[in-house]
């Protein structure tokens, strides 16, 4: 593990860390914030965030506004890159599939098996090396944007009992009925329809047993709205069983990190409820 950024922030410190990762086989990066309670060797609980499309684990760090809540609520924020790297792994020309488009599942098909293990890696191996190395609690929350919003969905559902909080800006909720989506997942988990839906949100809250309350946010103006993102699917799935959704679209705002950063402050009292309490 070696340190390779450290900036004073809002009395804490951000940081980001590159390791060598076993599931993914590869350097991996990730961002994490420290508040000032983590500097002073309190234990805090750690807020995952999973990022979209082309990002790696800078954009949500230097766009999103998040140090001044972590902060305020005394969490350890984790932002981790979204997917392996390196010349000598799988890629696509495409911005959608390949290194930057993970979709935080563990990919059974060739050429993307041997390093592509995104979901292994964000719920299992992170979570263990971060309570490991850093003054983490055992309370996890996890929340995401676009291909993050799904891999922060999808990870809570399929891991009942590992995160007390969850929540999404403008998630891919259905990525098995969309083209963002049955793209990767073809590629990554080939084309199996009945096995994505082990991958896809609004296919998993039918059988959920866990009810952790869920926050979406949605700009009504975001471009992929309609074609890739289609929360009301996840909303009809939610009504259909009873699971707690509180969907708020927001008038006027795109897909951009302007939208995150000027909700990410509710987003953060959303998590803090559970994750503050239970510490
Ligand atoms: N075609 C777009 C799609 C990518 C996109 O909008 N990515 C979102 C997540 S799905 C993002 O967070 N981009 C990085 C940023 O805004 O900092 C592009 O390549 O810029």
């Amino acid at each position: 593990m070696e340190r390779i950024e450290h900036h004073a922030s809002f009395s804490g410190r951000q940081e980001v860390w590159q390791h060598t990762s076993r599931s993914t086989g590869c350097t991996m990066k990730f961002g994490i914030y420290l508040p000032p309670a983590a500097l002073a060797g309190e234990r805090c609980p750690v807020l995952y965030w999973l990022s979209g499309l082309t990002c790696t684990e800078q954009n949500f760090i230097t766009k999103a506004g998040a140090q001044r809540h972590a902060a305020a609520h005394d969490l350890i924020v984790v932002a981790p890159d979204t997917s392996p790297r390196g010349a000598n792994i799988a890629n696509d020309a495409a911005y959608d599939l390949g290194q930057g488009a993970g979709f935080y599942v563990d990919a059974t098909e060739t050429p993307w098996a041997a390093h592509f293990q995104m979901q292994t890696y964000v719920a299992d191996e992170l979570p263990a090396l971060i309570e490991q190395h850093f003054p983490a609690s055992a309370a996890r929350g996890i929340f995401g944007h676009s291909m993050g919003g799904h891999g922060a969905l999808v990870t809570a559902l399929r891991h009942p009992g590992r995160y007390r909080s969850v929540s999404a800006f403008s998630p891919i909720v259905a990525p098995s009925q969309v083209p963002w989506g049955q793209k990767a997942l073809a590629a990554y988990l080939g084309n199996r329809p009945d096995v994505w839906k082990a991958w896809d949100a609004t296919a998993l809250i039918a059988t959920a047993h866990e009810r952790l309350p869920l926050l979406i946010d949605q700009g009504d103006a975001d471009e992929f709205l309609q074609q890739h993102l289609r929360p009301e699917l996840l909303l009809a799935a939610c009504q259909e069983v009873g699971y707690p959704l509180e969907l708020r679209m927001q008038p006027g705002y795109d897909h951009s990190y302007y939208f995150i950063a000027s909700f990410i402050g509710d987003h953060f009292a959303h998590h803090a409820k559970t994750l503050s309490a239970s510490a």
